[in-house]
Order: C-alpha cells, then structure tokens, then sequence
C-alpha cells in the first residue's frame, strides 16, 4: 500500500523547487550562521534538543519519510526556532546536488536503518564510500557523529573510520556507549529504554586535510525521494 503524501505547509519546511533557488543550502536561513546536517531526523527529537542548545549553528535535518518531516516542522515551530530547515530528501542525492566542499560544521546520524538481516547489508547508508563523501563536504576539523542502538553497525563503522584517510577519532575509544550532553533521539530512548546500550562514534575532519571532489561517488538517480518533483512535497 503507498501512503498518501502530506502537504508540508509550515515555515520550517523547504520544498524542492525552494531549494533549487538558492546558490547554497545555507542561504535558506534568515541568519547566516555555520551549517550542521542531520540525516535521517525522525519525528525531531534530536534536532529539536540540540537547535535550542545551540541557536548560534543552523541546522538542515533531512529525511525521507514525510509524515516525520511534518512532526519535526511542527515541534520546531512550536518551539519558535529560526535555526532549523527541514528537508524531505534522500542524504545522498541532497549532498551530491545542492552542498559545497567544507560547507558543514558537523554531519549527525542518529540510528540509521540497520538493515539487520546479512543479505540487506548493502543496503546500509554509512559504508567506505559515504564516509569518504562526507569529507568533502564536512568543514576544516568538522565533526562527523554516528550513533547507533545495533552493535553490528557500530562495530563496521568504528572499524571502517580510522581505514579511511582524513579522519581524526573525537573519542578516547573505537565507541562509546555513553556521549554527555548528547541530545536523545527517539530511536534512542527506545532502546535505552529496552535496557539496550547506544554506541557513540564521533570522528573529526583531520587539521589540514584536503578533500577533493575525486572522494565523491557518481550520483545515482534512484536515490532521490519519489514524487519530489511532482510537486507532493
Ligand atoms: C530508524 S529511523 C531513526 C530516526 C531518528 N534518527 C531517531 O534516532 O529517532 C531512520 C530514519 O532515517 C530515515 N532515512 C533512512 N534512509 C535515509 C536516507 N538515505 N536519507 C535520508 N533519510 C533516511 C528514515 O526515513 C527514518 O526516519
């Protein structure tokens, strides 16, 4: 069955034919601050709790599942936050369509699909190449989070970074299940609440490395978000 698709009406929103009109994703905000992205934001606990930690960073959170990119506008203007865009995109074909290189100040992925049967690993968003993509796009010592409640995920991902030229580790550990003052997800609180640890990884832009558009893999079109273009945003 395919979900009908809501109409986005909030001012928090942008619409795809918005975005095609700005040089920059940065020129969405009123005030011009540093960018952050969130990939995947949910329903908007996440960027709801850092925006209002730190009204001195915009913030772009992007995610595919619409009814989620309602809730988030919703909860941001509820809030009255001028520090937060919301998108409905898919990650890759946004950053390899409308970002620049060196034009985010910190990248957080909060409890990716963990795509947990073997045959579906694939289909995982953080491999090699995205984390290597993301270089490019993550500004001078900019910081990467990638936080997850799947132990297998966490594991391939904290084993991947420090193969992967141009990254620093934030953390005194591969991963930590423990990040203060990190804002809580709703993926998350789920399964603390399950009694389910939550692995931190937190890397950084390596001081001085040059990330080249050769980092970048070629975009594929069956990566954007269905029916954005036919005006059901
Ligand atoms: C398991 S949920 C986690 C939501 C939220 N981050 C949290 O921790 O509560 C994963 C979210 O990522 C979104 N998502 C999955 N793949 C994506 C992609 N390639 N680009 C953007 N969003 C994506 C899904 O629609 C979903 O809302």
């Amino acid at each position: 069955m395919t979900q009908r698709t809501i109409q986005i009406t909030s001012p928090t929103f942008v619409a795809a034919s918005e975005l095609e009109t700005v040089a920059a994703p940065g020129d969405l905000f009123a005030v011009s601050r540093p960018l952050a992205l969130e990939i995947g934001c949910g329903i908007g606990d996440f960027i709801l709790q850092l925006a209002c930690q730190h009204p001195h960073i915009n913030y772009l959170a992007i995610d595919i599942y619409n009814k989620g990119c309602l809730k988030t506008c919703s909860r941001i203007d509820a809030a009255g936050l001028d520090n937060v865009r919301v998108v409905r995109a898919e990650a890759r074909d946004l950053l390899g369509r409308h970002f620049g290189p060196e034009s985010l100040t910190a990248i957080y992925i909060n409890c990716p699909d963990p795509w947990p049967k073997k045959r579906h690993r694939d289909r995982r968003l953080v491999g090699a190449d995205f984390l290597r993509s993301l270089l490019y796009y993550l500004a001078p010592e900019g910081e990467l989070y990638f936080i997850t409640d799947f132990t297998d995920y966490a594991e391939d991902v904290a084993a991947l970074l420090p193969t992967v030229p141009g990254y620093v580790n934030a953390l005194t550990l591969p991963s930590a299940t423990e990040l203060p003052g990190y804002p809580i997800s709703k993926y998350m609180r789920r399964f603390l609440d399950l009694g389910q640890p939550i692995h931190y990884i937190h890397y950084r832009k390596a001081p001085g490395f040059a990330a080249g558009a050769d980092l970048l893999p070629p975009l594929r079109p069956g990566f954007r978000v269905h029916g954005e273009h036919a005006g059901n945003e």
